[in-house]
């Protein structure tokens, strides 16, 4: 689809997209960089994370606007309660417009709504988790709210939702402007604009960058030629997405992502240098069998790794001309919790292969065990279809129902550590930005 248009009608005015950077972040003093940095690569508006207000509480709001007093500041409250109490808050320490929930009573959008107007400020209402959020954002339009956001938060976006697919159903419905958020890029803040959204929140995008200026350029520089037509985009299988992930990031990455948790004990890469990354096609044989092992390259294709629970790290049961077979076959990789032999073979053919252990001893093709059924690999579970991806760092395990969300995460974390890894770059050391002092459990 071609859109085309830049510029909304709204307060009597003829405006330019806004662009607003929101700061997700824990720290005051990163958040406050961060900020200085988006406002150079053109943010109009800094928002207050909630995560940040969470933290450093209407300091956040405070040293924001000192650092930066031309800019609107945006204090995202997420309020569902006590609407006058906190904007007034908001209000007091220097913020012009206040997030509030959609969600919440209107007795509360009623006062929120009462204190704006007392103390001088907006209110910005997030649809985020509203069950009905077309009639919800009329009604926050009759009650006389300044902004509707169209929101998909940053859990919800790890399951597959996008903001920009029901922007358009809320775009027609409401007159006052609407701003949108969740995993919004230069593409996606393109086809918002185009589609005649006023505010694009760019979180991650940005602040997790490690050159916010030139990011937050791109999105800008994207959001001004929005009126050239915009061609919204196909959107990618999620299958095709979370394969692609997967192939990016690390697994340390994906083992944060599953809260430090999901590698294989004491399986290797025998041929460092080699990613897989595939569904598991279970073996389970028994030392000195290799049957099922070998069997099990007539069922695998390119995007499976043969995962084998062995168990005898003396007696292997894979070798050079099994894994000759799988290269043909364009199976992805092997992970065997057990012995492997003929590496001179296998390092040549550049070949993908997890194990436990090296030997140059074989086994019979005896047939015991079998194929596709639940194994214990590495000291993990592994069921057929769940997702494997190994690299030097060793091997993870993903259960299949969590695939695409595991893979959102892992790139979430791969994010955050790009901007981590440019502080460190800059000269603070690693427990200053993650100011590990303050957070240790108490
Ligand atoms: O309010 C938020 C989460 O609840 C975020 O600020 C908002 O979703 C924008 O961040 P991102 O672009 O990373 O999704």
């Amino acid at each position: 689809m071609v859109c085309s248009l830049t510029t909304r009608l709204y307060g009597g005015d003829l405006i330019k997209p806004i662009l607003q950077v929101a700061l997700d972040l824990l720290e005051l003093d990163r958040a406050i960089q961060i900020a200085l940095e988006a406002a150079d690569g053109g943010a109009d508006w800094i928002e207050a994370g909630t995560p940040l207000i969470k933290s450093e509480g209407m300091d956040a709001v405070r040293e924001l606007k000192k650092a930066l007093p031309a800019k609107k500041i945006v204090a995202d409250m997420k309020t569902v309660d006590t609407g006058a109490m906190e904007v007034e808050m908001a209000a007091k320490a220097g913020a012009n417009i206040v997030a509030i929930l959609a969600s919440s009573d209107d007795s509360t959008v009623h006062d929120a709504l009462r204190a704006a107007r007392k103390y001088g400020v907006e209110v910005m209402v997030d649809l985020l988790g509203s069950p009905d959020p077309v009639t919800r954002s009329r009604e926050m339009e009759a009650l006389g709210v300044d902004y509707i956001c169209v929101h998909v938060g940053i859990d919800q976006q790890m399951m597959g939702r996008r903001a920009i697919d029901f922007l358009d159903e809320i775009l027609g419905h409401v007159k006052i402007p609407v701003a949108v958020a969740g995993g919004i890029d230069a593409p996606s803040a393109a086809e918002a604009i185009a589609a005649g959204a006023s505010i694009v929140i760019v979180g991650g995008s940005v602040a997790r960058s490690p050159d916010v200026t030139a990011s937050g350029r791109k999105i800008r520089e994207a959001m001004d030629r929005a009126h050239e037509g915009v061609i919204r985009r196909e959107r990618k299988s999620m299958d095709e997405e979370m394969f692609e992930i997967f192939r990016e990031v690390s697994t340390p990455n994906i083992s944060d992502a599953m809260h430090r948790k999901g590698a294989m004990r004491d399986v290797l890469p025998i041929n460092p240098g080699q990613k897989i990354v595939g569904r598991a096609v279970t073996v389970q044989t028994f030392e000195g069998d290799w049957a099922k092992s070998v069997e099990a390259i007539d069922l695998a294709g390119p995007e499976d790794v043969i995962v084998i629970y062995n168990g005898s790290r003396y007696v292997s049961c894979w070798g050079g001309l099994a894994t000759q077979s799988c290269k043909i076959k364009g199976v992805a990789g092997v992970v065997i919790d057990g012995a492997v032999r003929d590496l001179d073979e296998i390092r040549e053919m550049g070949y993908p292969i997890f194990a436990s252990s090296i030997t140059p001893m074989a086994g019979e093709p005896k047939g015991m065990g079998e194929i596709n059924a639940e194994i214990t690999c590495g000291g993990l579970s592994v069921r057929p279809g769940d997702l494997i991806v190994g690299d030097d760092s060793g091997v993870v395990v993903i259960p299949r129902e969590r695939g695409y969300e595991i893979a959102r995460r892992a790139k979430e974390v791969e994010k955050t550590e790009s901007r981590l890894r440019e502080e460190i770059l800059r000269g603070r050391t690693l427990s200053e930005v993650a100011n590990l002092k303050r957070w240790e459990k108490k």
